[in-house]
């Protein structure tokens, strides 16, 4: 889905006063500085098949496969209906209440238990209506694993559906809506701020999430902590390089090439401080080839990451570490292994790591959905990272889960867009990994390296990363004042 169709959307929804910004009470009795009134669509059928097609287009991109489709009452109820009679999908029609005569039946439509269906809404707050919806269906025996809505007011809507094993594929954010407005001069910076603040302050997930996440990340820059007695000399480096540099991201460089691999080093260096490789997907790898990554890490200034995510025996690891074709240790600044084979994993690995100033992340959580990583794995994953914190010097994970400040967090599976890859990956935004979650750098893939012009998404996700930091810690003074 291009930049253009989705700027134009959000300039014709707000033509037609589907938003509004002032202060508006919602139903739970909060005052809003913005309300989407998306029900007024039905008078616009230009537009109705436009955003039809538009979440349509939106599941088969995230690679979604499912049998039939359910709107969740009553805004979305056409759209799905606009989807089902184009695309031909057999529709399920889900009534509110349940009739007190004839079937009684909640669902209306044939059902064929074991089938998947999408289910489509048009805006997600705290991801209830879709929950609802979803257990509705599956009571009668169909399988819920994705759904489409038009707006996701990032307020923790996504990150609660993820958690029930629903991944949800969004055409706008708050964010875009508001940045697309702000650049085609509707609404001043000022309101675009205030909607900001009301969204990060009304997360509706943030307070309930994983009892291992931090909630109160601690105030401190990416430059104080660099400077911390007890910071780690490699998070140090990366800390200073990124409050050098303005960035927090992490480029995942995942080609199967070595001369596209050098080309987006020589490219996106200057707008990161980390260069993320899968070294063992190049069809033609040489030693050559690091070396050039080596010497492009010192002119742009940033570090090498080699995701090898190491998870062996103690002895095999320091093998596979220093030794083979690829000879990791020689290049890669920074490595991550699994803490599944205990703290033997680790021991192997500093024994070749540490003498050379490297260092480690330990993986305590994933992004795939159905991930294995329960919360007392990850809680006994962070002490074993704190424990071996002359080696280990911060965690890959969904959010801030050490209280330990010069431990760096790294999250993976972040686009503009949540939702998901059709293959397990889930995506969160920006906004939310480094502002509401805590995290402190965004490892970007596909997200980049899938545009035609990956310089241009390099920067917008560099800014976007940048400025949810910024926001956290303005956030942050602002409670403490
Ligand atoms: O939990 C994890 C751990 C590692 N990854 C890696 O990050 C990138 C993500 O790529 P996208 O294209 O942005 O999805 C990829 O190299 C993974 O191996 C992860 O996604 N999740």
């Amino acid at each position: 889905m291009d930049d253009a169709s989705i700027e134009s959307l959000i300039l014709k929804l707000q033509n037609i006063d589907a938003v509004k910004f002032g202060t508006f009470k919602l139903k739970s009795g909060i005052i809003s500085p913005v309300y989407f009134d998306l029900r007024v669509m039905v008078s616009y059928p230009a537009l109705m098949n436009q955003v039809a097609h538009l979440l349509h287009k939106r599941a088969e991109d995230a690679g979604v496969k499912f049998d039939c489709v359910c709107g969740v009452p009553y805004t979305a109820l056409p759209l799905a209906t606009i989807i089902c009679s184009t695309k031909e999908y057999p529709m399920l029609l889900r009534r509110k209440e349940a009739k007190d005569y004839g079937t009684k039946r909640l669902i209306e439509g044939r059902i064929k238990p074991g089938q998947k269906c999408l289910i489509v809404e048009d805006v997600v707050t705290s991801g209830s209506s879709v929950l609802e919806t979803a257990q509705v269906l599956e009571k009668e025996g169909l399988k819920i694993t994705d759904a489409v809505v038009l707006m996701d007011r990032e307020q923790g809507g996504s990150s609660m559906l993820a958690d029930k094993g629903i991944t949800l594929h969004s055409i706008i954010s708050v964010s875009k809506l508001l940045e697309v407005l702000v650049k085609a001069g509707r609404i001043d910076l000022a309101i675009s701020q205030d909607v900001q603040r009301f969204v990060e302050e009304n997360n509706t997930y943030k307070d309930n999430v994983s009892s291992v996440a931090i909630k109160s990340p601690k105030m401190l820059s990416y430059g104080a902590r660099a400077g911390l007695p007890d910071t780690h000399s490699l998070a140090s480096q990366l800390l200073k390089i990124m409050e050098e540099k303005k960035t927090n991201l992490c480029v995942s460089a995942d080609v199967t090439s070595s001369v596209e691999l050098l080309e987006i080093a020589v490219m996106l260096g200057p707008l990161i401080c980390v260069l993320k490789t899968h070294v063992d997907i190049l069809e033609d790898f040489t030693s050559d080839v690091v070396s050039k990554l080596k010497e492009l890490a010192i002119k742009h200034n940033f570090l090498i990451f080699e995701d090898r995510k190491f998870a062996d025996i103690g002895n095999t690891v320091k093998h596979q570490y220093k030794g083979g074709l690829y000879q990791i240790s020689s290049w890669a600044h920074i490595i991550n292994a699994q803490a599944l084979p205990g703290p033997g994993v680790l021991q192997g690995l500093c024994a070749v790591g540490r003498p050379l100033g490297h260092g480690c992340l330990l993986i305590a959580q994933m992004s795939s959905q159905g991930s294995l990583a329960t919360e007392d794995y990850t809680q006994a994953v962070v002490k074993m990272a704190e424990d071996y914190s002359d080696f280990v010097f911060g965690l890959i994970s969904g959010s801030k889960i050490s209280e330990k400040p010069g431990f760096v967090h790294m999250t993976p599976g972040v686009q503009m867009q949540t939702g998901g890859d059709g293959l397990g990956q889930q995506y969160s935004t920006p906004e939310d990994v480094i502002c509401c979650k805590g995290s402190d750098i965004i490892i970007v893939g596909r997200g980049i390296l899938a545009s035609p012009d990956r310089l241009k998404a390099a920067e917008e996700y560099r800014k976007a990363g940048w400025e949810a930091y910024l926001k956290r810690l303005a956030g942050q003074r602002t409670k403490l004042s």
